[in-house]
């Protein structure tokens, strides 16, 4: 396997741990872990911020989305050809600018640099440094960005990538909102500082006055947007009576917001100004582009700003009532970029006309281009069964659309250095992992048993994660001689099923109820096998770290998981196998849920 190490800060760092640690896994061999932009980080000893990129990288080729080097070819003009946009079965599917063959590759050199593109990588030592030579002003708009916030996915990446971003060069910025639940999290915010800066937006029926919270750390602009609303027990998204009523208006603030920021906060000096690209994640963001459209650009303001929405999960979409539209402060023409239809059978009575506002639908057809979170989704969506409605939306604009891999923060989630774990492990001596599984089972009052197969699961406990079909599994499942750990939150009926399950099974079953980060890294070290029966997924984080971890995840061949995961073949070179996890295919009826399991 080919890998890049890519070094940040000028300095030089040795990285090569990452190369080897790759492949922890002693049977089935990892492959390599992919970035968003297939970029991983690592800060090493020396503080160095050193990014990792896998040989398999379409890093640069603007066909994989690589915003960074379509914009420098569009700005210097006459970089870029007319030419056919083609689907990955070869028939053209429209026209578009694309830079001419053998460009926009990431430059191995200075030499090669001399020729043209946006980005440098020199060797030094073994370690490639890459620089980009066009930087951006780069806006994510998020409601997640760990460590700050984080229910998920979303957190995780909205936490790292923006790092490595800058550490190419760009000027990056993250605008999230300042949730403060009461509790010990609220320290997240300890180190951002109150801009003496206060605006007025314009939504729901009247000015909303909001602040913002600055942190400028490991060179990204981490922007918190305060407003009352954020400020409540729960989670960024709800309690445990559920989601919250006034999600639609809370994230409007941010949007609107997210679209002022560049504009006014004079951030290290200077504002980014209008020419930025915004990053738009998922529903909660993804007015941004509709208000750059419709409040912004009538006027004048972001002309040349461009925006990219990242989809990490389709299935939240930010649908409400269509007369709540007028609460949005959009203007009334652009009523039809959000207005959708519900169809007849999904409509809740026989008066209801199935009319509703869709903030994703706004942003899906007013943004620039479309990027999901594995290559595999971004074909899923585009399909009647992944596209949750949106799929023939989403393929009328799949000369815009994208898959790129999520990276994971190898710095993070490394076992050789990992602070949660009772013994920290390498490729190079794994005696480390059998400790951490001994620590795990003693933590959890399990029998202490290392030669017993210990499986994991650890997520959100939603209908994505597929907990029903563990729920139908487990009885016999747990007939044979193994171990069983559930971590997780979400569905107080799955809660509920897990804290009983413990109960009839108490020594083989253990079902962590709530969010625990350090309890995520002891069962990514002490299992063996992480379990990943997701219905869909779009990309998928922990089956990343589990490989990273010589934990085996066994995994529903769907979306990212089947992108990431090399199905174990036992009968390749000569006998001896090669994969890295196990790949299932559910059938029908474990796909649509089972009788009596809902
Ligand atoms: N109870 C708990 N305690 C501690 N940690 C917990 C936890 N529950 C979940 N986590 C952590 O949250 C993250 C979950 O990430 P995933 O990518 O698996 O799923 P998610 O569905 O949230 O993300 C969505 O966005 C991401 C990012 O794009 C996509 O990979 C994914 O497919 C998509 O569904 C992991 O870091 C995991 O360890």
């Amino acid at each position: 396997m080919e890998s890049l190490c890519i070094v940040g800060n000028g300095g030089v760092s040795p990285c090569q741990s990452f190369t080897r640690l790759e492949t922890t896994n002693v049977s089935l061999r990892p492959r390599a872990q992919l970035g968003f932009g297939c970029f991983v980080r690592e800060r090493c000893k020396d503080g160095n911020l050193v990014i990792a990129r896998s040989g398999r990288s379409e890093v640069g080729n603007p066909k994989d989305g690589n915003f960074a080097v379509e914009n420098e070819k569009e700005r210097k003009g006459g970089g870029l050809i007319l030419g056919p946009e083609r689907d990955a079965s070869g028939s053209v599917i429209g026209f578009n600018l694309i830079p001419p063959p053998g460009d926009g590759e990431v430059l191995k050199s200075h030499k090669d640099a001399t020729t043209g593109g946006t980005e440098e990588a020199e060797d030094i030592e073994g370690v490639e440094k890459v620089q980009t030579r066009v930087t951006h002003s780069i806006v994510f708009v998020t409601s997640e960005a760990a460590p700050y916030s984080k229910t998920g996915g979303l957190g995780d990446v909205c936490g790292s990538l923006p790092i490595v971003l800058a550490a190419r060069g760009h000027r990056v910025m993250v605008v999230s909102p300042r949730y403060l639940h009461g509790g010990q999290a609220d320290k997240n915010y300890a180190g951002a500082s109150e801009l003496d800066c206060h605006i007025k937006v314009y939504c729901f029926g009247g000015e909303q006055e909001v602040a913002f919270f600055h942190e400028y750390r490991e060179g990204v602009d981490w922007v918190f947007v305060d407003h009352p609303s954020y400020h409540r027990p729960g989670n960024p998204y709800g309690d445990s009576r559920g989601a919250f009523g006034d999600n639609q208006f809370r994230f409007t603030l941010l949007c609107h917001a997210a679209c002022e920021a560049p504009l006014v906060l004079p951030l290290g000096g200077y504002t980014y100004g209008e020419k930025c690209l915004f990053l738009v994640n998922d529903w909660h963001a993804g007015l941004v582009p509709v208000l750059l459209a419709s409040k912004y650009r009538p006027y004048g303001v972001y002309k040349d700003a461009r925006t990219i929405l990242v989809i990490h999960n389709l299935a939240h979409q930010g649908v409400e009532p269509a007369a709540t539209y007028t609460n949005l402060g959009l203007a009334s023409e652009w009523y039809g970029a959000l207005g959708w239809v519900f169809p007849t059978w999904a409509r809740t009575h026989a008066l209801d006309t199935g009319e509703a506002v869709n903030v994703l639908k706004g942003a899906i057809v007013t943004v620039d281009r479309i990027l999901t979170v594995s290559k595999g989704y971004a074909w899923e969506i585009t399909t009647v069964e992944g596209g949750y409605g949106l799929h023939e939306l989403l393929s009328s604009r799949r000369s815009v659309l994208n898959g790129i891999t999520n990276g994971i923060d190898i710095c993070e989630w490394n076992p050789s250095s990992d602070k949660h774990l009772a013994s920290n492990y390498s490729v190079d001596d794994l005696s480390g992992k059998v400790q951490c599984k001994i620590a795990l089972q003693k933590e959890l009052g399990l029998p202490i048993k290392p030669d017993c197969p210990l499986i994991g699961f650890i997520g959100r406990l939603d209908y994505q994660k597929g907990i029903d079909l563990i729920r139908w599994a487990i009885p016999e499942l747990l007939e044979d001689d193994v171990q069983f750990v559930m971590l997780g939150s979400g569905d107080p009926l799955y809660e509920e099923w897990m804290r009983a399950t413990e109960s009839t099974y108490r020594d083989k079953f253990r079902g962590w109820v709530g969010f625990n980060i350090p309890i995520s890294h002891k069962i990514t070290a002490g299992a063996d096998i992480l379990l990943m029966p997701s219905r869909f997924e779009p990309c998928g984080l922990n089956q990343l770290y589990a490989m990273r971890y010589g934990t085996v995840p066994v995994v529903h061949g769907t979306g990212g998981l089947r992108d990431t995961v090399q199905a174990f073949d036992p009968y390749s070179k000569g006998g001896l196998g090669e994969g890295t996890g196990y790949v299932l295919f559910l059938n029908t009826l474990a796909l649509h849920g089972f009788p009596g399991n809902s």
